[in-house]
Formats: structure tokens, C-alpha cells, sequence
């Protein structure tokens, strides 16, 4: 697995908790600027853990580094030429015996070891920061730290008391302290975060929504109705946890049925969820439930987090939440079902996208992000596999288990997020850092989405993380993408966040604003990029279409096909393309590193949510089954294109949906 993407399987993220309670198998990394010495790579947790992020250290020409082991098992690095001579700052790296390298946490301040880091305690659902690092590989890190919090989150005992009070009205009814309550079912806004309990980890506190006691059995907590159901009040209240079973009948009545596995993330899985009354789809993120396992308590607290934060978003561009569920066993959360998956799945599947496609993506995730940060609240992990693509090929940022709601002060001082995609003052986390990390972080994201790979890419781990904190570079960015595209990821990139513009700003700049040429230049390019149909099958090579884009000159030119006219790829052999359809598992623990020859798998991919969304558009196809039909005579729909095109503010009245 490439540490780039690097997924760590639950697995190995228990048996590398397991074998040490403080880190035999979460190595620690100190870099400091003392000691040259390019030699890298180490073990821990056994001689066959191998740390590769380690091993990649030695190609960083820029740093050099020298390893030791302390006592407890962690690597300590040192670095020469650190700009921050007097600085050290300590990686937390987890590492298993199988070989797959984790990142659980950073301490930059102390450069002390810190072991599995333990979430802080609440201030409340919308202040606090429940979010705790899981060992989860290169993949989201995360570690808060302050002195108080630190001394109730190294003790899980602790922690879990400081979190939860018995109802002081006597029912005995296990709630979120007093300065995290939730006012109850049906509310909504900052003032009403709810959050899940599980009368099994009865010491964490976490209410519930009914305001009733339990059965004993198993716990009414909002069961979710279908979305659309006429007897759910989420169809008049959405976005709103809703608790739409009647209350003497718990968890039994759920309307939903879990389907097949969607993808497995670091809490656990998601599944398809079917209503069998209503036929509607859901996706079902389910967390394991053990009440003496502290991962599932980890678990439970960042999905708590991620249900807080989303119950109050409704927004085109983020994933709508529709209600949890706490069983005997699980805890599920229902969330809209997004069918394309996510755009590091189709990267996988289909190689890099072209530039209309990435402008496309690109304009949406920002209104999503333009949206989330005019309620203060940053996303913390904005990258490929975090946002999904549904088949009208509308982007929805998920997975917000690193999200944060931004206080008064401003500033946040925790180490979160992925490294490839994180920005600098997050890796050096000196004078903490704001909302502008989703911006550095979306400049990573186009990267990834124009070269498929994270920015950075050619280092692994902790190199890379050097390279992002250490040096004054920005990632190389593909010379094919048109000026406008180039000077877009720049300003992300930006490595002075204060100089790096808001998402609202960025709605304005020429490579997302010039809308008329993006959607002239949609029309071939999309076409061309994802030349199958919605049963897979291959359209006709023939690209009737032709973008009048000028600003863009690259285009057409990438790949394979670099050089070649319109009408040659067109008449190329469809097989020719088996590259750009590279089938892949899309499970986050495959290795991107698999686009191997062997790895190919012609033919096999899902229709492009892309190509659904031209089609759907009507610019290229209607979606009645003619989308293979080339219509050179077809005529654009300007209403059609401004519509699809409007660019959604935070001063957009929120879309909402029937549920
Ligand atoms: N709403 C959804 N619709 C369709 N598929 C989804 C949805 N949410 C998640 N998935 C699939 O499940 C996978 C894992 O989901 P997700 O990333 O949210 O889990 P997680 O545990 O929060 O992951 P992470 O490890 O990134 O924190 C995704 O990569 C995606 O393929």
C-alpha cells in the first residue's frame, strides 16, 4: 500500500493498538535540525514492521535525517537544515508488523512521544473537538493537545467520565455533560447537537434523543424514516435527526434494510441502505459497537462529531444526513446515498480528468466549502476520497469526522487531516491555523484530480511531510493545465494561509467563473474523457462536438492521445483507451500503485457520472438511451447551462429536499 493513499486496515489498526498500550507499534518520530544523516528506514513493533514513510525520508534531497530508537519503540529523525533550527517536532507513526505504516498523531510543540492520542474533552458538540487520531494510516491524522485536555485524554477512564453525568433529574438516563447537551428531538442549528448513545459504553456520554429511558434492550434514538416517506418528519424538517418510529417500538422498526458494502472507512463500513416501503436508497455508515474496546469508543466519538456537524448543514454540496440509529451492536448513521463514489474512486477507475471535469468538480466543492466556512467550520480533510460524485455528476463533500466548528479565537492548534493534502501550518502547527487549510487543501485536491495522485507523491510519509512543512516549494503542477487552472492552484497553494483567498473569493476567479467556456469546453472533453454509456458499453468514437475554448489549449493534448487529431482518437480502437478504465478495487486499502498492466480491466467501469451529467444536461445525449447518438445538431440549452452552472453561496437559500 503507498503511503500516499494509505488506508490501514481496522486489522492492522487493532493489532498495532494491541501489541503495546503506548506504542511499540506507534513509532515516534523527532525531527530536529541537528544531526545530518540520510539514512532512513527502521522497524518497530517487531523486525518485520517496516515504517516506509521512513525509508522514503533518504530521497529528500532537501533534508537530510538521522534515525535513533527511544525506548519506547519510536524512530527518532533528525533533520540538518530545518529553517526552524531550534525546533524539533515528533511524527507519531504507526507501524504493524504486516508492513502497513500508520499515522495516528503530532506533537509538534513538546516534541515529546505521545501514544495512541486521545480525543479532548467537549466544550460542547459545536466548540469541542471529539475528533481523535485512529491509527488509520497516511490517511486522516489527528491529535489535539492542551495541557488540561491532554491529562484527562491520556486516561481513557477519565476522559469518558469527564464526558458523561447521569441525568440530574433522576431518570438515570445516561446524557452528554452540561456543556454538550442536545436540546432534544427535532432541533436543529448550533443550539441543538445531538449525539448517540450507547447504554453499552455507558461511559460515554451520549444522549438520548428521545428524552425517554431506554427499553433495556435496545435504545429509540431517531430511528431514520425513508426520506419522501409522507409519515417521516424528516420529509418536513430535513436534515434533521429524526427519531420517526413510533416509541414503544425501537430500533425493530426500521424501514431500512442494509444492502451491499459501499466502502469501508476508518469507523467501520458503509452500506447501501434500501427502504423496502418507499424504494428509496440510503448509505448506511455502521460503527461496531464493543463497550470495552477503546477504538469503538474512538469510533463512536468522531461519528458523534460528524453527526453533529452535519445535521445542522444542508447544502447542494455536502452530504445530506438523515438520522442515526443505535442498536445493540452498531451505531448507524444515515446519510444520502451518493452512487458515483468518490472522485479518488473514479480516478482509480478512469486515470486523471480532464480540465472541464476538474473546473466542474473544482466550482463545486468550493460552493460546498464557500458554504461550510461561512458557518465557520472548516472540513479538516478536503481530498479525492472525502468528496463524493453522484450520477448528475453533482459533487458532495463527506466524511466529516475531522470537521470543526471555528470559535472566537479563530484558530485551531490540532494536528489533523491527510498529510499529502494538509497544509503547512497544519504540519507545523506553530501558530495554529483557520478555515484557509480547506484552501491549501483543495488546491492538493485539484492536483489529485489532474494527475490522480496526491501532490507530493513521490515521497512517502514522513518525506513528504517535511517537504510540506520544511521547504518552500509547492507541488509541481502538470504544465498541460490551461493558465487559468495553473493560477487557481496556485493561490491554494499559497503557503502563507492569510495570502490564500477564501472560498467565496475563489468562486470569482476566471477558472471557475468563466462559465461559458467551460461549458463549450464540457461538451467535447467529456465526451472524449468518458466515452461509455450507463450499461458500460462504449459510445461511438465519434466526437461530433468541438470546444471553441482557446484559453485552454491543452486539453485535447494530454495522455496517450497527445498529438493525435479529433478524428483519429475517434476512430481509434475502443481497447486502445483500457488505460483510462483501469478497474481498481475500490476499496481505500487498494494500492494506487496497482495501475499496473496487470491490474487493467478493460471494460468493466460504471458509466462516468460525468457522462450523466452531460447526458442529463441534455448537451450531449438525452438519457432515454441515445447518449451514444451523436447529434451534431443538437442545440445548447443556455437556461439549462446557467442552471447547472450557478455557483451556490452561503447567501443561496439552502436547497432542501423532500426526505
Ligand atoms: N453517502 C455515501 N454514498 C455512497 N458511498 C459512500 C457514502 N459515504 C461513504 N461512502 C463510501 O464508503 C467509503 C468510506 O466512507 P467514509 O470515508 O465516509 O468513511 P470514514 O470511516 O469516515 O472514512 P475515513 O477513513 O476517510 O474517515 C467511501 O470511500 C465511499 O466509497
Amino acid at each position: 500500500m503507498p503511503a500516499w493513499w494509505g488506508k490501514k486496515s481496522n486489522k492492522n489498526k487493532e493489532e498495532s493498538q494491541n501489541r503495546s498500550p503506548r506504542g511499540t507499534s506507534i513509532g515516534v518520530i523527532k525531527l530536529s535540525p541537528n544531526k545530518p544523516d540520510a539514512t532512513a528506514g527502521f522497524s518497530c513493533g517487531g523486525a518485520a514492521g517496516k515504517m516506509k514513510v521512513a525509508a522514503a525520508a533518504a530521497d529528500d534531497k532537501n533534508n537530510n535525517y538521522s534515525k535513533s530508537f527511544d525506548g519506547g519503540g519510536g524512530l527518532v529523525l533528525t533533520t540538518s537544515n530545518s529553517p526552524r533550527a531550534s525546533r524539533e517536532f515528533s511524527v507519531v507513526v504507526g507501524c504493524s508488523g504486516g508492513g502497513s505504516s500508520g499515522f495516528s498523531g503530532l506533537d509538534s510543540d513538546s516534541g515529546e512521544k505521545i501514544g495512541i492520542p486521545l480525543p479532548t474533552p467537549s466544550i460542547s458538540p459545536m466548540q469541542s473537538d471529539h475528533v481523535v487520531g485512529l491509527g488509520s494510516g497516511w490517511h486522516s491524522v489527528s491529535s489535539d493537545s492542551s495541557s488540561e485536555d491532554n491529562q484527562i485524554a491520556n486516561d481513557p477512564v477519565q476522559f469518558l467520565a469527564y464526558r458523561s453525568y447521569i441525568d440530574p433529574r433522576g431518570q438515570g438516563e445516561p446524557r452528554m455533560n452540561t456543556r454538550s447537551r442536545s436540546p432534544g428531538p427535532g432541533s436543529r442549528g448550533a443550539t441543538s447537537p445531538t449525539s448517540p448513545l450507547h447504554h453499552q459504553l455507558s461511559a460515554v456520554s451520549l444522549e438520548s434523543p428521545t428524552g425517554r429511558k431506554e427499553d433495556g434492550k435496545s435504545v429509540c434514538h431517531k430511528l431514520p424514516l425513508p426520506p419522501g416517506s409522507p409519515t417521516s418528519p424528516s420529509a418536513a424538517l430535513p436534515s434533521t435527526r429524526t427519531c420517526g418510529v413510533n416509541e414503544n417500538t425501537p430500533f425493530t422498526l426500521s424501514k431500512w434494510r442494509r444492502g451491499r458494502l459501499l466502502g469501508r472507512g476508518t469507523f467501520g463500513h458503509v452500506y447501501l441502505g434500501f427502504n423496502s416501503e418507499s424504494g428509496q436508497m440510503c448509505a448506511i455508515k455502521e460503527v461496531r459497537l464493543v463497550s470495552d474496546d477503546q477504538t469503538s469508543k474512538e469510533s463512536l466519538k468522531q461519528l458523534n462529531q460528524e453527526i453533529n456537524l452535519l445535521s445542522q448543514l444542508s447544502h447542494p454540496n455536502i452530504v445530506r444526513y438523515y438520522g442515526s440509529e443505535l442498536g445493540e451492536e452498531t451505531l448507524s448513521v444515515y446519510l444520502e446515498y451518493v452512487s458515483g463514489g468518490s472522485i479518488h474512486k473514479l480516478l482509480q477507475e478512469y486515470g486523471a480528468f480532464k480540465e472541464p471535469v476538474i473546473q466542474n468538480y473544482t466550482r463545486q466543492i468550493l460552493s460546498g466549502l464557500a458554504y461550510l466556512h461561512g458557518r465557520n467550520t472548516v472540513h479538516r480533510d478536503i481530498k479525492g476520497a472525502n468528496i463524493l460524485v453522484d450520477p448528475t455528476g453533482e459533487i458532495k463533500l463527506a466524511d466529516f469526522g475531522m470537521a470543526k466548528h471555528i470559535t472566537a479565537c479563530g484558530t485551531m492548534l490540532s494536528f489533523k487531516g491527510s498529510p499529502y493534502w494538509m497544509a503547512p501550518e497544519v504540519v507545523m502547527n506553530t501558530n495554529g491555523y483557520n478555515l484557509a487549510v480547506d484552501i491549501w487543501s483543495l488546491g492538493c485536491t485539484i492536483l489529485e484530480m489532474a494527475t490522480s495522485k496526491p501532490p507530493w507523491n513521490q515521497y512517502e510519509g514522513v518525506a513528504a511531510i517535511f517537504k510540506i512543512g520544511n521547504s518552500k516549494d509547492i507541488p509541481e503542477i502538470p504544465d498541460r493545465l490551461s493558465n487559468e487552472a495553473k493560477s487557481f492552484i496556485r493561490l491554494c497553494l499559497q503557503r502563507e494561509p492569510s495570502a490564500r483567498p477564501t472560498a467565496l473569493q475563489l468562486l470569482d476567479h476566471p477558472f471557475i467563473h468563466d462559465q461559458a467556456t467551460t461549458r463549450v469546453a464540457n461538451i467535447s472533453i467529456t465526451k472524449d474523457a468518458f466515452p461509455y454509456t450507463f450499461d458500460g458499453s462504449r459510445t461511438p468514437p465519434i466526437l461530433e462536438l468541438q470546444s471553441t475554448r482557446n484559453n485552454v489549449p491543452s486539453f485535447d493534448g494530454d495522455y496517450e492521445m497527445r498529438g493525435m487529431t479529433t478524428t483519429s482518437r475517434a476512430l481509434r480502437n475502443p481497447r486502445d483507451n483500457a488505460r483510462a478504465i483501469t478497474s481498481l478495487p475500490v476499496s481505500p486499502c487498494s494500492s494506487p500503485l496497482r495501475y499496473g498492466a496487470a491490474h487493467k480491466s478493460c471494460f468493466l467501469s460504471p458509466p462516468h457520472p460525468a457522462y450523466q451529467f452531460v447526458g442529463q444536461s441534455g448537451y450531449l445525449c438525452d438519457i432515454s438511451g441515445n447518449a451514444s447518438r451523436p447529434n451534431p445538431k443538437y442545440t445548447l440549452d443556455p437556461w439549462l447551462q446557467t442552471s447547472l452552472l450557478k455557483v451556490q453561496t452561503p447567501s443561496t437559500p439552502p436547497r432542501t429536499r423532500p426526505i
